[in-house]
């Protein structure tokens, strides 16, 4: 059975106007229906650009925001509709590391006082020197010296810091941590040590993780299935190596095309799916598909009107494209009539404007090459 699984999940926050903003205009859809599982000892990794919800997901899994509608079920229990006093049998069980350690620690408190605040809500520890020899063992095991108890955040490096923020999670012996941008406020050189420490506590302690991430070759690494978000729904799910294998959403693909190459050979002659056009308003989402406004691959049937489901294409990989097979194979090609290929940062304009019917615009010069580039019309 799945540790954590979510069913139609949406989170919408209301738009209010007036001087005393009592009227609501209107909703910001975040989070617009998102169902996923996540089994015990797995890492899911959750992709997407900023603004999709996918930090908004993972609030709403720790009842941190209200869930509009949906089910949250953590170890069988739906926590989406759980009273407070209830939930707070489980807020132990669930935490959270932030993107900005030192946003999340408070200043004024020394290491051990942030570490003993949420044992001491918990009952954890029979007394502060109990609590402060569990919290010793979890500073070592995470690589922090131990003379790191008297001190305060801001005596420590940024990466000192993230590790401090996971010790301040592992100390409640949760079952599940959410990771939301865990390494993203940190130098490259820094990113590797903390993902790989994460990676040795998840099997040492048996933990489970949503790894919430815009950059996709930190989820890669770290991820057993990884989630694509747009726009306050997944577009796809497949596990971390089907998924750069073979993406099958456009967004996806276009997502993976802007991620480099270290092969200087390959990354100059490798071509790249530009988005062009902003990332629509979740308070005003597009009909139909919400990437269609975006997508090159966008067809005059079906796309601007039906939603796509997430569908299964076998082997755990679900993909919300009405399109996906044909897209693979070749049988559709970018519509639209701004076609860009953009070769190791060489841009060459396609087909001339207004060859928007001869559907291979951008195809045509690609022959021969696995991904498409192009630029959306709109
Ligand atoms: N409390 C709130 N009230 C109203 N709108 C909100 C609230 N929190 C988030 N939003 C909106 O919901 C949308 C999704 O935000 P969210 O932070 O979840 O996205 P994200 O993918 O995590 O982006 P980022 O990586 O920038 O944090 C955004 O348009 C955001 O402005």
């Amino acid at each position: 059975m799945s540790l954590l699984q979510l069913n139609g999940v949406k989170v919408h926050f209301p738009v209010r106007r007036g001087i005393l903003f009592d009227r609501t205009v209107g909703h910001v859809y975040a989070v617009d229906g998102v169902s996923l599982s996540v089994e015990p000892g797995q890492t899911y990794g959750l992709v997407g650009e900023s603004g999709c919800g996918k930090t908004t997901l993972g609030r709403a899994v720790l009842r941190l925001v209200d869930v509009t509608d949906g089910e949250v079920v953590f170890d069988g229990t739906d926590l989406a509709k759980l009273p407070d006093e209830e939930m707070r049998r489980f807020r132990r069980r669930l935490q959270m590391v932030f993107q900005d350690p030192l946003g999340s620690l408070n200043p004024r408190q020394n290491i051990e006082s942030i570490l003993s605040e949420g044992m001491e809500a918990h009952g954890i520890g029979a007394n502060q020197a109990e609590r402060r020899e569990r919290i010793r063992g979890i500073l070592a095991r995470v690589g922090l010296p131990a003379n790191a108890l008297s001190r305060y955040p801001h005596e420590f490096s940024g990466g000192q810091r993230q590790r401090i923020g996971i010790a301040r999670a592992l100390v409640l012996e949760p079952d599940v941590i959410i990771c939301d941008e865990p390494v993203s406020a940190l130098d490259v050189s820094i990113q590797a040590q903390v993902i790989n420490l994460l990676e040795e506590l998840q099997q040492e302690m048996g933990l489970t993780y949503v790894v919430i991430a815009h950059d996709l070759a930190v989820v890669r690494h770290i991820s057993d299935v990884v989630g694509v978000m747009y726009l306050g729904s997944l577009v796809e799910e497949a596990p971390s190596d089907t998924l750069y294998a073979e993406p099958r959403h456009p967004y996806t693909r276009a997502l993976m095309s802007a991620v480099p190459v270290p092969d200087p050979e390959v990354e100059d002659n490798r071509e790249r799916i530009l988005l062009t056009g902003d990332l629509p308003s979740p308070a005003n989402p597009p009909a139909g598909c919400r990437f269609h406004t975006r997508c090159p691959w966008k067809q005059e049937t079906r796309c601007a009107t039906d939603r796509p489901e997430l569908r299964d294409l076998g082997g755990g990989h679900r993909v919300a494209c009405h399109w996906a097979e044909e897209i693979a194979d070749g049988r559709i090609s970018p519509t639209h009539n701004a076609a860009q290929v953009v070769h190791g940062g060489h841009t060459e304009p396609a087909e001339p404007a207004g060859s928007a019917e001869s559907t291979g615009a951008a195809a045509a010069v690609n022959t021969g090459k696995t991904e498409k580039a192009a630029t959306a019309a709109e």
